[in-house]
């Protein structure tokens, strides 16, 4: 079920066509699809529970789009929220997740942050460093409480992909070495503010490959078996997100269904341990676009073509950063013969480029294009760079749809700003 159909000759999200969004809300904007990520959601959930999994924790990377309509329908089908600051917790709870299913990861946290997430009651603090767990005890100490804590190890394992995502190899930043993760655990059991609850990792993002997901999974069951061997409790099992998604032209990830059945099969023999996962992607990409309006075609007289839109790299920069490929569809479909173009944005940076030689049909000034598969670190990933008004969003939801966050006006974009009066 696509929830992004051309219907009539015109694409729409459900059944609201883009153009009548563009129309009453102007574009660059992002609209989302509520039952694509409705059923995004209960597909991952249900393959892992049709697998075998007993009550996986699964927590909805807020990272990857964390508006808060999305969390509260997100959080209405029961899902966690995996965090990586103290506003990704706020938000969390400000969309309803209870406390119990909140997961709070990040290399960095602050004192403030820890203090914060533990009086809000999060499940657990991942872990990632030895100076982290030292500040976690303190802050626990302080606080008159245990903190759980789960250990999130670096399993030094490659995830393939492309290496600004890769989060998995010993020498990215991300969690304690395998090494370390026994004593670590073992000091934590004996620290009385201080309750380690299990092990987490996460090897990166748009993972198109099963392979190094068990490899990964198949050394954290033989971490929790050699923790319970030397007589640690080990309760939780959490195996991060990272599962990839299909963005057009690339290689087809595999399905949950086939990665749920993977990490049933890896974890078979662990008994009375319960897993989480922290999918973002997988649910957020393909239930959003970007639309933008096409304003004009700039073509040079040795031929090259630039089609400029009134949407950049502040507003999506996934195509800048890690030369991510984005299908790019004309609002109103059509049979013209395409046309070889550079897509750029306006802003004052080479790298404003979404695509080179790309075969669009024919497209000029006041058209409508869909960037597809942006729903996720789209909107989250956005900036104000050249002095742009934040990017807004829609959420449709059938024949009707929510501006979910407003376009701030230029005053408002000012207001925050405090001239200084120094001569
Ligand atoms: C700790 C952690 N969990 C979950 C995610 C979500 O990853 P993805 O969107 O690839 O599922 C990320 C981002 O890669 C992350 O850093
Ligand atoms: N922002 C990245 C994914 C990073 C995942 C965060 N750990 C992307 O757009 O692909």
């Amino acid at each position: 079920m696509n929830h992004f159909e051309v219907r009539g000759g015109e694409l729409h999200c459900e059944d609201v066509p883009l153009s009548r969004i563009a129309a009453e809300v102007g574009t660059p904007v992002y609209v989302y699809s509520r039952a694509t990520f409705e059923r995004h959601f209960t597909v991952f959930r249900d393959a892992l529970v049709q697998a075998g999994v007993v009550d996986p924790l699964v927590a909805y990377a807020v990272k990857a789009n964390s508006n808060l309509s999305i969390l509260k329908l997100l959080s209405a089908l029961g899902a966690g929220a995996d965090t990586v600051s103290e506003g990704e917790v706020r938000r969390a709870l400000a969309a309803g997740v209870p406390g119990e299913r909140i997961v709070f990861s990040g290399v960095g946290k602050t004192r403030g942050e820890i203090a914060f997430a533990l009086k809000a009651g999060v499940s657990e603090i991942n872990v990632e460093s030895e100076p982290e767990l030292k500040l976690v005890a303190q802050v626990a100490e302080e606080l008159g409480l245990r903190a759980p804590v789960v250990f999130r190890v670096n399993p030094d394992v490659a995830a393939g992909g492309h290496a600004k995502i890769a989060t998995g190899k010993a020498e990215n930043k991300f969690g304690v070495s395998f090494a370390e993760a026994a004593r670590l655990y073992a000091n934590a059991s004996n620290h009385p503010h201080l309750n380690p609850l299990g092990v987490a990792c996460h090897i990166g993002s748009q993972i198109t490959d099963l392979a190094p997901f068990e490899a990964a999974f198949s050394k954290m069951v033989g971490l929790v078996e050699s923790l319970r061997g030397e007589g640690m409790s080990v309760e939780r099992l959490d195996l991060g997100g990272g599962l990839g998604v299909p963005y057009f032209n690339q290689p087809d990830p595999p399905s949950p269904v086939d990665y749920a059945a993977m990490v049933a099969r890896v974890t078979k023999g662990l008994k009375d341990i319960r897993l989480a996962f922290e999918p973002g992607r997988v649910i957020a990409a393909n239930a959003g676009v970007l639309l933008a309006s096409v304003i004009h075609l700039h073509e040079r007289p040795e031929g090259r073509k630039f089609l400029v839109l009134d949407a950049a790299m502040n507003d999506l920069i996934r195509p800048a950063m890690y030369d991510a490929f984005h299908d790019i569809r004309p609002v109103k479909a059509t049979d013209a013969a395409p046309v070889v173009m550079d897509v750029v944005g306006p802003v004052c940076e080479t790298g404003d480029t979404f695509t080179r030689e790309r075969a669009l049909p024919p497209l000029g000034a006041g058209d409508l294009v869909a960037f597809m598969s942006a729903g996720a670190y789209g909107a989250a990933m956005a900036s104000e760079y050249n002095s742009r008004p934040l990017v807004p969003e829609v959420l449709v939801d059938g024949d009707r749809y929510a501006v979910i966050r407003k376009r701030p006006s230029y005053e408002e974009m000012l207001a925050d700003e405090i001239p200084s009066d120094w001569k």
